[in-house]
């Protein structure tokens, strides 16, 4: 491992925030592919691997480049296929090719076999890919150098795995989570930067970024130019932690009040737009946001998502009226970073840490620009309080209480940790329609992810219209 360029700046607390932009300054060049046959078993492979970004569509993958990692233990090729998808976004495929008679990781997905008889495993799978991939990645400043091959012995991969994939190392030095970017792009990807950021300032409210591996390839311009970005990043694993989403489900399902998990829950978020705000800090002065702009972004998302879902036709003069009534609101917050996709899938609870917050990616179906620019913080809290009603709806909460005590909790600890005192009518009305548009994303999402569970956010639309 090298050390990042982060090794002179300072690793916790204090100023100078460093460049999060170094952290792709060192990127391993990728090459041609040059397996043959590789390709073939690769294009038959993909389409029915649950990540595979591009179901149902037609059109092959078309190679980019790979870049080759070097196991220390010496037992395998490792290469991180990068392919680009018929709708030209970039998809990474880690690949380990062994000799017949090598023993992949029992249980490892098999790719395929080549003519010359070797046999090519899902990379994340097995151990030589985990192995290299340490032995590879740029460390965060003062990040200890552990064993590979003592981190690779007990490696898991998450199961339920969707849009990326997640290998648990509970035996590495410290114990990390190391998550393979599925989809990569040119330039820094907001999960390893943001973290990154949020660390260097001193919150210890999101898991630290431990080390990452940046890649280069030639850019959509017929290769002349090469572009580089992040392909993964080792995390601090947080240990005895349960998903927030699971908890919640388990707790409305038991009849169990959710309000003081809810109450600190408030309080971890109000930290966390702290801690945005000292560490991804927005240009210029902190400026409050501009209520017509606000209400014409609003509009816009409000008319994607009826044009996408039908059931939304009959509802949206209704929608268009609780939306516009931001700009009779007066003087509004400033906009600053925000984490974007705030749900309680999204947090992990643990005895000993409380909540942590991961994936500062923002909406997967936001372009990266909509994903980085300043918002209203009320964003996540409106995001959070939607997350407390599917709770109580999956987990199959006893009595319309559980929720409303949550919903309750959760913006006392939030407003009461951000100096905000109780909630004022701005406040309220606010929050009423970013969680309007938040139901309305949800709808959209569910009509696309999950048809039968469309009910949800339709049902927190029409509360919304009525409240
Ligand atoms: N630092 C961590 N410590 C413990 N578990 C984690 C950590 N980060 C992620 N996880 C677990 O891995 C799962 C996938 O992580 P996540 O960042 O949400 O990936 P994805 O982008 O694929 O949704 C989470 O639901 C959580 O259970
Ligand atoms: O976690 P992702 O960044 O992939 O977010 C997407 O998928 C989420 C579902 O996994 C989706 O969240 C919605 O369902 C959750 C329960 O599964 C619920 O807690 C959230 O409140 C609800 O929004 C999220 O919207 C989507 O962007």
């Amino acid at each position: 491992m090298t050390d990042s360029a982060h090794a002179a700046t300072t690793p916790t607390g204090g100023d100078p925030v460093p460049d999060p932009s170094s952290t792709t300054a060192n990127p391993l060049v990728g090459g041609p592919w040059r397996t043959p046959g590789l390709l073939d078993l690769l294009r038959s492979w993909l389409p029915a691997q649950r990540w595979f970004p591009a179901k149902g569509t037609t059109g092959d993958v078309e190679p980019v480049a790979v870049v080759e990692l070097t196991d220390p233990a010496g037992e395998a090729e490792v290469g991180l296929h990068l392919v680009r998808l018929p709708s030209g976004a970039l998809l990474q495929v880690p690949l380990v090719i062994r000799h017949d008679d090598d023993a992949p990781l029992e249980g490892a997905p098999t790719v395929g076999r080549l003519d010359d008889g070797r046999v090519v495993v899902d990379g994340c799978h097995d151990a030589a890919f985990v192995r290299a991939w340490l032995a590879s990645a740029e460390r965060d400043a003062g990040v200890p150098v552990g064993d590979p091959a003592t981190a690779a012995s007990t490696m898991r991969v998450v199961s339920g795995e969707q849009s990326n994939t997640s290998v648990l190392l509970p035996d590495a030095t410290p114990p990390g989570i190391l998550k393979v970017f599925r989809g990569v792009g040119a330039g820094a990807n907001p999960d390893v930067e943001v973290p990154l950021a949020l660390s260097h300032v001193g919150w210890s409210g999101v898991p630290r970024p431990l080390a990452w591996l940046t890649g280069a390839w030639p850019g959509d311009d017929a290769g002349r130019s090469t572009v580089a970005g992040h392909l993964g990043v080792l995390s601090e694993l947080v240990v005895g932690a349960e998903d927030g989403f699971e908890l919640a489900c388990r707790m409305a399902g038991a009849g169990e009040s959710f309000g003081a998990l809810a109450l600190d829950l408030g309080r971890t978020t109000a930290e966390m737009h702290d801690a945005l705000r000292r560490a991804v800090p927005v240009p210029g002065p902190e400026d409050p946001a501009a209520a017509d702009d606000v209400v014409r972004t609003l509009r816009a998302r409000a008319a994607a998502a009826v044009a996408a879902a039908p059931v939304l036709a009959d509802r949206a003069d209704a929608v268009d009226r609780v939306l516009s009534s931001v700009t009779g609101l007066g003087t509004l917050p400033p906009l600053q970073r925000v984490h974007g996709d705030y749900h309680l899938g999204q947090v992990l609870h643990s005895s000993a840490r409380g909540w942590s917050v991961l994936d500062f990616e923002g909406e997967p179906q936001a372009s990266p620009e909509e994903r980085m620019r300043p918002d209203l913080p009320m964003r996540d809290l409106a995001g959070m309080l939607r997350s407390l009603d599917y709770a109580a709806a999956v987990g199959g909460a006893t009595s319309p209480e559980w929720d409303a005590e949550a919903r309750a909790r959760l913006v006392d600890g939030y407003l009461t940790a951000s100096g905000g005192g109780t909630a004022d009518d701005v406040t309220l009305a606010l929050l009423r329609a970013l969680e309007l548009d938040k139901a309305l994303y949800e709808v959209v999402y569910e009509v696309r992810n999950r048809p039968t569970w469309v009910p949800i956010p339709l049902a927190g639309v029409d509360r919304l219209l009525q409240d």
